[in-house]
Parts: structure tokens; sequence; C-alpha cells
């Protein structure tokens, strides 16, 4: 694939865990798209964008490489794939995909740490981070690559250990291993190529990083409204989760309360607002917020 010419280029996975949420990413961002025939690629039709659908194994190297201008992809997958060579750069964390790379035995090992597998086998579909971090830890194992079914290799004794990633454990839980350290703890991040684009693709490509980042940062707040007598004022601003400097407005006829306004960056749990109607704070509504920048 060459480079685009008058075009900026996403690489999204095509399919698997990061594919419908990076997509949702690129339309809250405001990019339209046509499903072709090019499974490969989405031609995005208000914007000269491409969306180039690959397998995420392939993102950090088209983004590194110049091919895309942007790319979304889990951090364990960037992380294994670094080289001496040029790499993307990060952007941001995006917030979904996460996810922790950790090492699992079967329940039998009397476990001290990864030291326990010292001198013994371990499978992973991510053998270089596993090799810095045992490094790091210093202990010498023998480290064989799987590309899938890694949680198996324990059972069938290919394996004493394993390094792959858990999210709720019923994986692992299914094949009778117990997680036992943190290797790498991953979530999906857009990556950036230290490739600028053409001159006239500058400013839509930071237009389109501050949309993401935009919608990124509303995801999860909340604009959180509320009656207060002014004496609670400080309490409150305690308990708001990340509010920063609410604002504060006068109410007809009551000197003593006030209407206070603002965007909490956290989620606003039932037990803020207890916390906040016990306090003295009445009439609380908590909106979503649908964009922000
Ligand atoms: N159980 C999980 N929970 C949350 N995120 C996960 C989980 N497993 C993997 N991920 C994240 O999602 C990414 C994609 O996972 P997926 O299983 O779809 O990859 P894949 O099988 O390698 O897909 P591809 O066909 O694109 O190579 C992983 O690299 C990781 O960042
Ligand atoms: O802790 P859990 O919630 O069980 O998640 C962990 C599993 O999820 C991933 O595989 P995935 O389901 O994406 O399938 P794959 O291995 O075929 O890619 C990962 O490789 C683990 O096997
Ligand atoms: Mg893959």
């Amino acid at each position: 694939m060459s480079t685009a010419q008058g075009r900026l280029r996403i690489a999204i996975q095509k399919s698997g865990r990061l594919a419908d949420r990076s997509l949702d990413l690129i339309r809250d961002a405001g990019l339209k798209w046509v499903k072709g025939h090019n499974e490969l690629l989405y031609r995005v039709e208000n914007y000269p964008i491409d969306l180039i659908r690959v397998r995420d194994d392939d993102i950090p190297t088209f983004v590194a490489d110049g091919v895309c201008d942007l790319g979304i992809v889990g951090e364990n997958v960037l992380e294994e794939g670094r080289n001496g060579g040029p790499n993307a750069e990060v952007v941001m964390p995006l917030g979904f995909g996460r996810c922790t790379l950790k090492l699992a035995t079967l329940p039998g090992i009397d476990w001290q740490g990864p030291q326990s597998l010292q001198g013994q086998r371990i499978a992973t579909s991510y053998p270089n981070i596993l090799k810095r971090y045992l490094a790091g830890e210093g202990v010498k194992a023998d480290v064989v690559l799987m590309r899938g079914a890694v949680e198996v290799a324990p059972r069938m004794k290919l394996a004493t250990g394993i390094c792959d990633l858990v999210s709720t454990g019923a994986t692992l839980e299914a094949n009778g291993l117990v997680a036992r350290d943190t290797v790498f703890e991953s979530q999906a991040v857009l990556i950036k190529s230290p490739t600028p684009p053409e001159a006239e693709l500058a400013d839509l490509l930071d237009s389109i990083m501050e949309r993401m980042s935009g919608v990124i940062a509303s995801s999860g707040a909340k604009y959180v409204m509320m009656n207060a007598p002014r004496s609670a004022l400080d309490d409150i601003i305690a308990i708001l989760p990340g509010a920063g400097s609410p604002t504060i407005m006068p109410l007809a006829g009551r000197d003593d309360a006030v209407a206070l306004h603002a965007v909490c960056q956290e989620a606003v749990f039932w037990e803020t607002l207890e916390k906040l109607k016990a306090v003295g704070a009445s009439a609380i509504l908590v909106l979503p917020i649908e964009k922000m920048m």
C-alpha cells in the first residue's frame, strides 16, 4: 500500500475486540463512512479520510511507516512490536479494551513471585514483553511462543506457566489456572505516525485528534446541577468528583441558598448524591454530556 494522496488514513482493527469501539469513536468524532465492496478500506464521505481495516498486529507498523496517519490499537500490541526502528507515537489512552497481561499457573505451585518460574517454560503470545519483564525481575526462563489457546499449555504439560491477557478472569478459571503477577496493563490507545501528513491535511489531522480527545473526555463526564445552602458550598465542592470550579448562581428570593452547576470529569455514583443530600443539597440533576472541547 503506498502513502495516501490527498487523504488521511486511520488504521483500525477489522474485526475483534477493538473493532466496534474504534468505529464508535470515529463516528462520535463526526466522521461518516460508506461500506463499499472493499473490506480493507472504508471511505469517509464528509472528509478526505479513509479507514484502513486490518489485523491489530499490523496497525503499529502501518502507522510507524507513515502508511497510515493515525491508528487505534491495544498498548499490549504496540509494546510487543517495539523495536529499534521509528515508532508510532501514543497520542492518548482511549479508555476501552482494558486488559492485563498476567502470569498464570496451575494452582499446585507454591508461588513466591516470578522467581517461581526460574528455569521453567512459559508459553505466551507476547514473548517480547515477557522477556523484558523477566529480565527486569532477574528471572531466566524458557519463553515459548504460542499464537492462540495459550491457556491450555499448562494442562498439556507444554509449559509450567503462561503469560496471557486477562480481563474478567473467566478464561483462566475455565482452564483451572490461577492469575499470578501482573506483567503489563493495557488499554486501547490512539497512535500517530512520526511522518507528518501532506501540508494541506495537517489541520484536518489536528482537528480529528482534538475531536477524539473531546469524545473521550466527555464519555465519562456528567453535568451536575443542584440547589445548595451557601454554608455547604465547600463541603459540596469537596464531594463532587473532578468538578474544578463550579458555577454558582443566585436563587430568586433566597439569600441563604444558590444554584450550583458543575462538570464532573468522573462517574457520579448514587453514593455521591447521597453525600450531597446529607450536606443539604436538593433538586440534584445529573445529565450526560454529548460533546466537550
Ligand atoms: N479479554 C479482553 N478484554 C478486554 N480487552 C481485551 C481482551 N482481550 C484482548 N483485549 C484487547 O483487545 C485487543 C484485540 O483483541 P482480539 O482478541 O480481538 O485480538 P486478535 O485476536 O489478535 O485480533 P486480530 O484478528 O485483529 O489479530 C487486544 O490486543 C487487547 O488490547
Ligand atoms: O479474562 P477474560 O475476560 O476471560 O479474557 C481473556 C481472554 O480474552 C482474550 O481472548 P479473546 O476472547 O479475545 O479470544 P482470542 O484469544 O481468540 O483472541 C485473551 O486472549 C484471553 O484469552
Ligand atoms: Mg492480533
